[in-house]
């Protein structure tokens, strides 16, 4: 798309008959648009029309080809100045492409082939950079909070408010939450409306990779460091420079590796396995994990040192089931999204179905919504869904809490926080679905926040 847009080329050069060569070399090529100029001044006096590319003699009358060159940069780096040299110096050339020269070109019989060969590469590299801002717009704009993390409910809305903390700093952050819940989502969110958004997000799982093969991966190796490495390899660490890495399943890291991540975090700088070379490293931490890593620091698995590194700021993901109407609003977004991808009309959802959707308790979270819910459209028969298109992956029901050990007083607490987060806080309504007096959904709700349940 980009290659398509004609060209701006200057030519600066003085020189007649070399003026005329160019003007019919480049004029065989109708993508590019081409003003020529005799001297350094006019070049400058003319650089707000954005140039892409510029051919600039270096021995001009009124200016060194230097002083052109440093001033065409200081006006707009991106600029591709192509240097043209009667003589071939190659002390110049490594001077002029130091400070920024795209390329060194001497006026001899080879020029004509050099000089389309640089100028086409100049082309594809600025077009390719327009395509990386381009994408990158993309992104960020695809992670703006509000149009990727779906949700009105009191939960999200505290997740949101926080997120909002999160991006203006360079604090670690922890989000916790179940399978599902959007702990990725959530990281790239942070990543992507930082300040840190032009740079990398790197995202590694550590539950994934092989035990033996994670600390390589991480913090890179040399070349004959270990059987097996037989090149040099960058770590996740180094490649998310200027960045974000996000670690995600930090609980399933072994003590060992936990004490080497320590330092790494401790001294902000690595030394690839293998290496001696200290690389100091600028990398934003989030860190993921869905275990309760107080509980593993309780229970000696996990370093107490590196679990208060890394809490920064913590973000605890509630579980779908816990965001009330939420679960709908997400379905739609769902739906939405799965029409617009296969060029189909919106689907609505019907009450009854609603309603089906709303019992069930989510124990895969989001990702098991929206498996469910592109399976429904699929097995809808028109643009509605009904709940015969809904099917369930687990037999789970509201029980699925009832796995956990809890007194009746619990249970009961516990019940009446999952109608509150379903109804939006809105207390009469809760009392009316329990079937309980209002002053006693009072009194529980007392005593639920004197035990910070
Ligand atoms: N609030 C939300 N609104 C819309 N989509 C969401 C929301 N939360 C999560 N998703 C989507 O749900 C899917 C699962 O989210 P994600 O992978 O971030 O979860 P996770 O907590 O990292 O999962 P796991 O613990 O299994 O790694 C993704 O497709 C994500 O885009």
């Amino acid at each position: 798309m980009y290659e398509k847009d004609p060209v701006k080329i200057f030519v600066v050069e003085d020189d007649p008959a070399y003026t005329k060569f160019l003007k019919y070399v480049l004029g065989l090529n109708p993508d590019y648009e081409v003003e020529y100029y005799t001297t350094g001044k006019d070049c400058l006096a003319n650089l707000y029309k954005n140039p892409a590319i510029i051919t600039l003699d270096y021995s001009l009358p009124d200016m060194p080809g230097e002083k052109v060159l440093g001033q065409i940069r200081g006006h707009d780096p991106n600029i591709n100045v192509i240097i043209v040299s009667a003589q071939e110096k190659i002390h110049t050339a490594v001077e002029l492409l130091k400070s920024g020269a795209y390329d060194y070109i001497s006026k001899d019989h080879e020029t004509k082939e050099r000089l389309l060969n640089s100028i086409n590469n100049a082309r594809n590299k600025t077009s390719l950079i327009k395509e990386i801002d381009h994408l990158k717009k993309e992104i960020s704009e695809k992670y703006e909070f509000e149009k990727s993390i779906v949700g009105t409910s009191p939960a999200i809305r505290r997740t949101f408010a926080l997120l909002e903390k999160a991006v203006q700093t360079n604090i670690s952050v922890s989000i916790s939450g179940e399978t599902g819940t959007g702990k990725e989502l959530v990281a790239k969110a942070i990543h992507y409306n930082s300040k840190r958004k032009s740079k990398p997000f790197v995202a590694v799982n550590i539950a994934a990779i092989p035990r033996e093969l994670i600390e390589s991966e991480l913090f890179g190796h040399e070349k004959g460091a270990f059987t097996g490495a037989v090149t040099r390899r960058i770590g996740k660490f180094e490649e998310a420079e200027g960045g974000s890495i996000f670690l995600d399943e930090i609980g399933e890291m072994d003590l060992n590796l936990q004490a080497k991540l320590l330092r790494v975090l401790q001294e902000r700088e690595v030394t690839r396995i293998g290496g001696n070379q200290v690389i100091k490293l600028d990398v934003r931490i989030i860190a993921a994990t869905h275990k309760d890593l107080a509980e593993e620091v309780k229970g000696g698995r996990f370093r107490e040192d590196l679990y208060y590194r890394l809490l920064g700021l913590p973000i605890v993901l509630p579980p779908l089931r816990e965001r009330g109407n939420d679960v709908l609003l997400v379905a739609k977004h769902f739906l939405d999204q799965f029409a617009t991808e296969n060029q189909m009309r919106k689907f609505k959802i019907t009450p009854e179905a609603q309603e089906k959707l709303m019992q069930y308790p989510f124990p895969g979270n989001i990702r098991e919504l929206k498996s469910i819910i592109e399976l429904s459209a699929v097995m809808a028969e028109d643009q509605e869904i009904r709940p015969q298109d809904i099917s369930f992956n687990s037999t789970a029901r509201m029980e699925s809490f009832l796995y956990q050990e809890m007194t009746m007083q619990e249970f009961m607490y516990r019940i009446i926080r999952h109608f509150l987060n379903k109804y939006d806080n809105n207390v009469l309504e809760v009392a009316k679905k329990l079937d309980i007096g209002k002053s006693s959904l009072y009194r529980y709700l007392k005593e639920m926040e004197e035990a910070g349940i």
